[in-house]
C-alpha cells in the first residue's frame, strides 16, 4: 500500500509508516526555509549541543541552522558543526523534519545528517554548550566510559524530537512532520521511515 505524507514532505525512496498523524487539519504555509541539523552518533552515544542563545535557547539539539546563500544543505551543516561545534565530519544525510508552527510565518524543512567520525576537538562556541549523551540504558552497556553518561535529555529537548530520535539512533532513514501550537505544544505529527 502506497503512503501519502503530509503537505511539505518529501522522499525519494519507499515510506513505512511509523505513525499517521492522518491526511486532515495540517496547518497551511505559505514559505519554506531549508536548515540543518548534525548529529555525531557513535557506538553507544551521541553528541549533541545545550543552545545558549537564540531560537531552541536552553534546548539540546543537534548542531546546525540556516543555509547562508549559495551553500547546497550538506556544505552548510558541515560548516554548522565547525562554528558550533568545533569539529569537522564528512556528513552524509540520514532524514528530513518539516515543521510547522502556528506562530512562525514559515516552514522549516530540515535536512538531517550524521556521522561516527569527525576531527579537531568538540569544543565549547558562543552558540552551543556540546555534551555526550549515552544511546542505551547504563545497565545495558559493558563500556564504563558509556554507562557514566547522562540519557539524552528528551525533556529537555524540542518536544518532536521523542518521535524521530529513536528512527535516527536505529540508523534508518527517515522523514518527519511536526506541526506545533502557538503554546509550544506538539499539535500533530507523523513519521516514516525512507527504505530503497
Ligand atoms: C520546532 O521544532 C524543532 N525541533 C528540532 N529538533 N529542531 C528544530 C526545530 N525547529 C528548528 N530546529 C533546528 C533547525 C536548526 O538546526 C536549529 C535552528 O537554527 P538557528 O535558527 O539557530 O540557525 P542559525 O543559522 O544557527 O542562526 P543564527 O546564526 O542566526 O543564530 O534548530
Amino acid at each position: 500500500m502506497s503512503i501519502s505524507p503530509p503537505p511539505g514532505v518529501t522522499h525519494e525512496g519507499n515510506l513505512i509508516e511509523v505513525h499517521n498523524g492522518g491526511a486532515e487539519d495540517w496547518l497551511q504555509f505559505s514559505e519554506v526555509r531549508p536548515y540543518t541539523n548534525a548529529f555525531i552518533r557513535q557506538e553507544g552515544k551521541i553528541l549533541l549541543g545545550y543552545k545558549k542563545r537564540g531560537f531552541g535557547k536552553d534546548l539540546y539539539n543537534g548542531f546546525g541552522g540556516k543555509l547562508d546563500p549559495g551553500e547546497t544543505s550538506l556544505q552548510a551543516a558541515e560548516r554548522e558543526l565547525q562554528e558550533e561545534a568545533g569539529i569537522q565530519a564528512k556528513l552524509r544525510e540520514c532524514g528530513t523534519l518539516f515543521f510547522v508552527d502556528e506562530k512562525i510565518a514559515w516552514a522549516f524543512h530540515i535536512h538531517v545528517f550524521t556521522a561516527e567520525t569527525f576531527t579537531g576537538e568538540v569544543t565549547e562556541t558562543e552558540e552551543m554548550r556540546p555534551q555526550w549523551f549515552a544511546t542505551q540504558p547504563a545497565e545495558e552497556t559493558t563500556d564504563p566510559e558509556i554507562a557514566k553518561l547522562p540519557q539524552i535529555p528528551y525533556s529537555q529537548m524540542w518536544a518532536d524530537d521523542v518521535y524521530w530520535m529513536p528512527l535516527l539512533l536505529s540508523k534508518t532513514k527517515f522523514v518527519a512532520r511536526m506541526d506545533f501550537a502557538s503554546d509550544g505544544t506538539l499539535r500533530k505529527w507523523w513519521a516514516a521511515k525512507e527504505v530503497q
